[in-house]
């Protein structure tokens, strides 16, 4: 099915998982205040654990992102993911400016906060959460929601697993915006533990905060980038960490994902097409003609190609011809003699003695022509044939009126020469 997703996100890093699992997608970047959004959730969710509220908040902002891109484009296939850290009790989204950077890298290495830092951290701070620091380091837990829309439409024509309909039907809230977009929601969870016991990673912090790459990133850090080296144990999926479950999104609705063509694919596909180009020879049905006609030319008559059938058609023709021929020749000394006999013997009525005559040289002629030479190409002058025919007819109906006598004949043949 060729349909494109639309990943409604303008973050790099979920673009580049993306790519890296050779989906086809395209983007655009909703417009939300997650800001307003998340303090509203806190407001309401004020007695829950911080894993809980991790869920809550990524779930519903993976969703407003992805409702405002349905409303905005109306796209068939729509996926948002929403990512953030939760940390001994605070909420880490982006860092606004270097001083909270610096703070949430204190709460992400397991350092007491100040007073001060503190206050500046109120807003952020969800629940009382215990501190977990173990042998690995400071935990923290990074959630990130995923959520797909697809338009019943699109839904419709794919051709799903009973138990991938399954799992979709026992989905909360499974159909929203009118009833027009199936939704599919869930939450990865990573947890992440993180040290900095040499000075060595303060420099490391510091350059990262410099080079202002925090500012995009909740909790101020990257796993993909420098930071990296401040992380002593992840459990989890690290594409979790990174803003887009790759694994679990392929695991859960990967029949939804329109994948990219590989080359081989593309190539195969070209092969295909080639083929398909290529017209189909047509076989002319019958020997005797080859036509070039198209539709565009009716009036268009096939040049006639001499063949064995017509060779043998043609010689049939001459052989009747000659046979007529020879029947004149035969009349012709029949009243010859005739007219010898007469002059001798008086006028006598012929008629039947000549037709005698006629048939038996007609039989010796046939015999003799009964085969006929398919060497032979070359075809009679239609003006001869013409002639020859004219007068075999005109003779025979002569022949067969009762007014016509053997007398009548070289009259006739000098009249017709
Ligand atoms: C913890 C962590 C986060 N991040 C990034 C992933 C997300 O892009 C970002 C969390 O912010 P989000 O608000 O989830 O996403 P975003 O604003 O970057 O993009 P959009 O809302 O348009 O989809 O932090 C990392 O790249 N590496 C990490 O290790």
């Amino acid at each position: 099915m060729s349909v494109q997703l639309l990943l409604a996100s303008s973050s790099p890093r979920r673009k580049s998982i993306l790519n890296l699992a050779q989906i086809d997608f395209v983007t655009y970047s909703p417009q939300l205040d997650e800001a307003t959004l998340t303090k509203r959730l806190l407001a309401i969710y004020n007695d829950v654990c911080q894993s809980a509220l991790g869920r809550i908040v990524t779930s519903e902002l993976a969703f407003h992102k992805a409702l405002t891109a349905a409303r905005m484009t109306s796209a068939p296939l729509i996926l948002a993911s929403d990512t953030i850290v939760m940390c001994r009790g605070y909420i880490l989204g982006k860092p606004n400016n270097a001083e909270i950077a610096r703070i949430m890298f204190k709460l992400l290495l397991g350092e007491t906060l100040n007073a001060d830092e503190a206050n500046i951290m109120q807003e952020a701070h969800a629940c009382n959460e215990e501190e977990c620091c173990s042998k690995f380091g400071q935990f923290h837990q990074v959630s990130t929601s995923v959520c797909l829309l697809i338009s019943k439409d699109l839904l419709n024509k794919f051709n799903l697993s009973k138990q991938t309909i399954e799992r979709i039907e026992a989905l909360p809230d499974t159909y929203v915006e009118k009833d027009n977009y199936v939704r599919i929601l869930f939450v990865e969870q990573a947890g992440v533990y993180m040290q900095a016991n040499s000075p060595l990673f303060t420099r490391i912090i510091e350059d990262y905060i410099a080079s202002g790459a925090c500012f995009d990133k909740a909790g101020g850090y990257a796993v993909q980038e420098q930071t990296a080296c401040l992380i002593n144990k992840i459990d989890g999926d690290v594409y979790t960490i990174m803003g887009l479950p790759i694994h679990a999104i392929l695991q859960k609705c990967g029949e939804l994902m329109p994948f990219k063509q590989t080359e081989a694919q593309v190539n195969s596909q070209r092969t295909q097409t080639r083929i398909s180009e290529i017209k189909p020879i047509v076989q002319p049905k019958a020997a005797t003609v080859e036509t070039n006609a198209t539709p565009e030319h009716d009036n268009y008559r096939p040049i006639p190609v001499r063949t064995k059938s017509s060779v043998a058609r043609f010689n049939s023709t001459l052989l009747q011809n000659l046979t007529s021929y020879n029947a004149t020749q035969n009349e012709k000394q029949a009243d010859k003699a005739h007219d010898k006999a007469n002059e001798t013997e008086g006028y006598q009525q012929a008629g039947p003695g000549l037709k005698s005559v006629e048939q038996t040289d007609f039989n010796k002629q046939s015999a003799k022509l009964a085969e006929p030479d398919l060497s032979l190409s070359k075809p009679i002058n239609t003006n001869e044939q013409e002639l020859v025919g004219a007068l075999k007819s005109k003779l025979s109906s002569l022949k067969s009126s009762s007014s016509f006598s053997q007398r009548d004949l070289p009259q006739f043949l000098k009249h017709n020469k």
